[in-house]
């Protein structure tokens, strides 16, 4: 049985907390086994800060699955961080990305079936060089071993009570109207039809398109881009076979009748959809980066440095996240015996 890649994430954040969490939660949620990638010695260091009685066990990713009966397995890469909660430095970068770098290693050597990534402090790693906004737009060039040609990665949150795309990702504001195009808007859209069919299983997907400005623009009014790149989009989008709508006004599109007219929304900036799905389930949200030829999930949050090592952040999106990247991945839930 494959194991899942767990990447342990910014060493000041809550990551460590949250995987230390759902291992000592494994058997509540029937998780299928998983391992972390990072530095053994910080988790086994935050695991005794919480108290919460999880042993950690540095291993070689073959050996993950057998030790998850009994305690975290813990992948080493290079670099290692100080157990200092709240404390983030760019001296981490190395580990926190060499992560990452090793859980995609580790899926296209079949030793992983799936990456689950905790969250990485952006600005933290920028400041140490790293020259990718997210884990979205790094995934995508760590792609490239797989041979499969380009790859558009796309963001998407998904929960039971609602699924959504940011069409721009991780830009200003400010730069958001002059980088919107009809092309981003279809092949984004593209990609999204492509995947729910192929990965969740959803045979004529409906996608909602969000306008871009106020009343999506009040027919030019408020704005022409919704006449002029959203509305050609939404156009295309039917043309090539995709049941696409819009463009919606998005102050009434996440509402509970709303909601059951599509399977995803897709927004035109990050904030615009990203605010409705972790109002109606911060807990639940799972972020899964489509487009890529292998799976990503994640928990919707970011690092919380207020909460690490205190024990009060909840592991319940990373543990969705998990659950997510199982199901989708055919991985069977873990056998137990233990409480
Ligand atoms: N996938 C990723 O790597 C992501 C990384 N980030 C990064 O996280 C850092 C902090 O971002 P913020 O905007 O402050 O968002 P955040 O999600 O870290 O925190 C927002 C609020 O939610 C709370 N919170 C977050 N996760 C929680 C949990 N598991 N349990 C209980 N409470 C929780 C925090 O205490 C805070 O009040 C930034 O550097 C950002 O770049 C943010 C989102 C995703
Ligand atoms: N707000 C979600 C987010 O920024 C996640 O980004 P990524 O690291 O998954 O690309």
């Amino acid at each position: 049985m494959l194991p899942l890649a767990v990447t342990m994430g910014e060493p000041a954040g809550i990551g460590p907390d949250i995987a230390l969490m759902a291992w000592r939660d494994r058997a509540e949620h029937r998780l299928p086994p998983f391992y972390v990638i990072g530095d053994p010695e910080l988790m086994e260091a935050r695991a005794a800060r919480l108290g919460i009685g999880v042993p950690v066990v540095q291993v070689l990713p073959e050996e993950t699955v057998e030790t998850f009966a009994f305690a975290l397995p813990v992948v080493a890469v290079e670099g290692a961080a100080a157990d200092r909660p709240g404390e983030p430095s760019p001296e981490t970068a190395g580990l926190v990305i060499e992560a990452i770098r090793a859980g995609v290693e580790h899926i296209r050597s079949h030793r992983a079936r799936a990456i689950i990534t905790n969250p990485i402090a952006k600005s933290v790693l920028a400041a140490a060089g790293f020259s990718h906004p997210g884990h979205t737009e790094f995934l995508g060039e760590l792609s490239r071993p797989f041979r499969v040609g380009p790859v558009r990665p796309v963001m998407l949150i998904w929960s039971e009570a609602l699924a959504v795309v940011p069409v721009t990702i991780h830009i200003p504001l400010a730069e958001v109207a002059e980088r919107l195009t009809r092309n981003l808007i279809v092949e984004t859209g593209a990609v999204v039809a492509h995947d729910l069919r192929t990965r969740f299983g959803i045979a004529a997907p409906r996608l909602a398109i969000c306008g871009l400005n106020p009343h999506a623009g009040e027919n030019g009014l408020l704005g022409r881009e919704d006449e002029e790149i959203v509305a050609p989009a939404v156009a295309e989008l039917n043309r090539i076979g995709i049941a696409a709508t819009g463009p919606h006004p998005a102050d009434t599109l996440f509402h509970p009748e709303a909601r059951k007219g599509y399977d995803v929304a897709l927004g035109m900036y990050h904030d615009q959809v990203l605010v409705p799905v972790k109002t109606l389930a911060f807990d639940e949200g799972v972020n899964v980066t489509l487009g890529l030829p292998f799976l990503r999930t994640s928990p919707d949050h970011g690092t919380a440095f207020s909460l690490a090592g205190t024990g009060h952040a909840r592991p319940s999106s990373l543990i969705h996240s998990i659950l997510l990247a199982g199901r989708l991945t055919g991985a069977q839930a873990f056998q137990t015996t233990m409480p």
